[in-house]
């Protein structure tokens, strides 16, 4: 349960992030505002006016003035109008920008444990579904609410003007209808909630299956997933059709009431009108007034459905944005001479799992190469995430020549180490773009030369458009070991002093393994490296190789002895 404190600074930090966000738009909001109000007060002057041209027509006077007058309200009406559907599209658009810019660089800055727990297509919502309801809300709804009030507020004060008894009993029996709005209100929010769950289930599902499509085809599970699919699909719509329905429901229903209301009142001034208590002229102002009011009351029915829908939109957005990102408080941009990697004490344990480490210490000398093997599940790439601050331990110290990793600035310390992952991931770009990821402004000659030391330049000549060829997504038009190379080279492009190969040569035929091994312990000697992997040409790259297992860890090579390591050891 939150507590009452905490609910306030949520409500608080919630609403600095939307004032941040609307602050640049506030003058083009606030004109808009002003055109919406003026737009209102011509729309109030109109009724007015008819009336008048109606009492002039009774007694023979000239009524083409007015007529004139009116036709130029309504033109200046709808120019407004025009006017401020530009300004307020401008405005929302702008605001699915910057505010979709800002959630997105949020969102990388989190940690991956927070990714890791939650489905990707539910943080594709935050961006693609909340971010458009709050700025369709606030252009849409939020804006346009104080005109629709004046415009209601104001008609109701001149039906008062004309026949008072008659505007206290419209303004005594709108309150049921506010109520009623309010009820049917109440059973929209859920609705909205379960159709943004549906429809990021949905997308999280296609994203899925899409991504595993050549699992899905090989395990022949094709018609399967299309049928899980189309059932999403239809629980999306069922959905959908629900909240639709009553939104749909509330408009014309607000209408019927409004028009009622409006024909009851006509049939009452009638009466006033036969009894010569009320101009014919002043009859038409009423019935006009009451016409204008059913628009507002119609509009405003939407108000708290929408409201609603949004404020879940907010709510998801504010947690997301409340999560706290990664701790960035180091100030060093450089390692030191000699970067010793020292794991001191450490405890790690992912969430609600058995602790991984416990006291582990580690000591990997500057120029060392080191290779990690043990089982699967042992812990070597968590300890290759611990050393990029990926996950951060919850005791203990690992330092890089000496000095605390947190008091590297992380842009820089994940700048001096190459990692190449046991899963390659690569763009959908040429293959020059996925090296030249390693360092901005790579020259050509620079990006060839990283590809010859990963072995990587004769395939890629090989290729139809050699280093301009597409990769596609996640490299898929390449083979596992030429994905490997690629990432291979930009991580050697990057010429860090501490490179992490994880699994690097797994893919790689044994031929170009020995290769890679030849001509790469020259690259490999200039600098600190940790090596996971189990294959026996590259355990002979290695200075010392080191065994994990369960959180423990022994030296196996170059004489074989064990090191007790939980806790302490190498
Ligand atoms: N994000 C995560 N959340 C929870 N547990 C995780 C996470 N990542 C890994 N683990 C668990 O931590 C343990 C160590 O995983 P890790 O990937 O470090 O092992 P590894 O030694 O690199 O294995 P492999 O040789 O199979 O690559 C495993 O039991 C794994 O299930």
């Amino acid at each position: 349960m939150q507590g009452k404190g905490e609910r306030a600074a949520r409500a608080t930090a919630s609403s600095a992030w939307l004032k941040a966000w609307l602050r640049p738009h506030a003058g083009v909001l606030v004109l808009s505002l002003c055109l919406m109000l003026v737009q209102s007060l011509a729309s109030l002057a109109q009724p007015w006016l008819g009336g008048l041209v109606t009492d002039r027509l009774m007694v023979d006077q000239g009524f083409g003035l007015l007529l004139w007058l009116i036709f130029v309200l309504v033109c200046a009406q709808q120019l407004l109008g025009y006017l401020v559907a530009v300004q307020l599209q401008k405005v929302s658009g702008r605001l699915v920008a910057t505010a979709g810019g800002e959630v997105y660089a949020h969102l990388q800055d989190l940690p991956l444990a927070w990714h890791q727990a939650r489905r990707r297509g539910d943080v594709h919502a935050l961006l693609l579904g909340d971010i458009y309801r709050l700025s369709g809300y606030i252009t849409g709804t939020l804006v346009p609410l104080l005109p629709l009030l004046l415009t209601f507020v104001g008609g109701l004060a001149m039906m008062f003007r004309l026949a008072p008894l008659i505007a206290v009993a419209v303004a005594v029996s709108l309150p049921v209808l506010v109520i009623a709005l309010k009820l049917v209100g109440r059973r929209m929010r859920p609705l909205a909630h379960a159709s943004s769950q549906a429809w990021a289930d949905l997308s999280a599902l296609a994203e899925q299956n899409l991504e595993l499509l050549p699992v899905i085809k090989t395990f022949a599970k094709s018609s399967l997933e299309a049928d899980n699919y189309r059932a999403r699909a239809e629980a999306l719509y069922r959905v959908q059709m629900r909240e639709a329905r009553l939104q749909s429901a509330m408009s014309p229903a607000v209408y019927v009431a409004g028009a009622g209301l409006v024909l009851l009142m006509l049939g009452l001034a009638g009466h006033l009108v036969i009894r010569d208590e009320m101009r014919v002229g002043e009859l038409v102002s009423l019935f006009l007034y009451g016409m204008l009011l059913v628009s507002p009351i119609t509009q405003l029915a939407h108000v708290y459905g929408t409201t609603q829908a949004s404020l879940g939109s907010m709510h998801r957005l504010r947690d997301a944005l409340l999560a706290p990102v990664e701790v960035d408080s180091g100030t060093l941009d450089r390692f030191p001479e000699g970067v010793d990697i020292v794991f001191a004490g450490v405890d790690f344990a992912y969430p609600g799992r058995d602790p991984l480490f416990r006291g582990f210490d580690l000591h990997i000398r500057a120029g060392e190469t080191v290779a990690l093997t043990g089982i699967n599940g042992a812990g070597k790439s968590t300890l290759v995430h611990v050393l990029l601050r990926l996950v951060e331990p919850q005791a203990g110290r690992v330092s890089i020549g000496g000095i605390d990793l947190r008091q590297f600035r992380l842009d820089a310390l994940r700048g001096q180490i190459g990692l190449v992952a046991q899963q390659v991931m690569l763009f959908n770009a040429t293959v020059t773009d996925n090296i030249a990821y390693g360092r901005s402004g790579a020259t050509r000659i620079q990006i060839e030369q990283a590809a010859r030391a990963s072995r990587a330049h004769d395939f890629i000549m090989g290729l139809p458009e050699g280093y301009d060829t597409i990769v596609g997504d996640q490299g898929i038009r390449l083979s596992g070991g030429q994905k490997q190379r690629l990432a291979l080279a930009r991580a050697l492009l990057k010429d860090p002093p501490i490179l992490i190969l994880d699994e690097a040569t797994a893919m790689f035929d044994p031929e170009g393994e020995a290769e890679f091994i030849r001509e790469c312990a020259d690259v490999l000697q200039q600098r600190t490296v940790i090596m996971i992997t189990h294959r026996p040409a590259s355990l002979a790259l290695a200075d010392r190789v080191l065994r994990m297992d369960a959180g423990s860890i022994h030296e196996v090579t170059p004489s074989v002895q064990t090191v007790s390591a939980m806790p302490g050891n190498l």
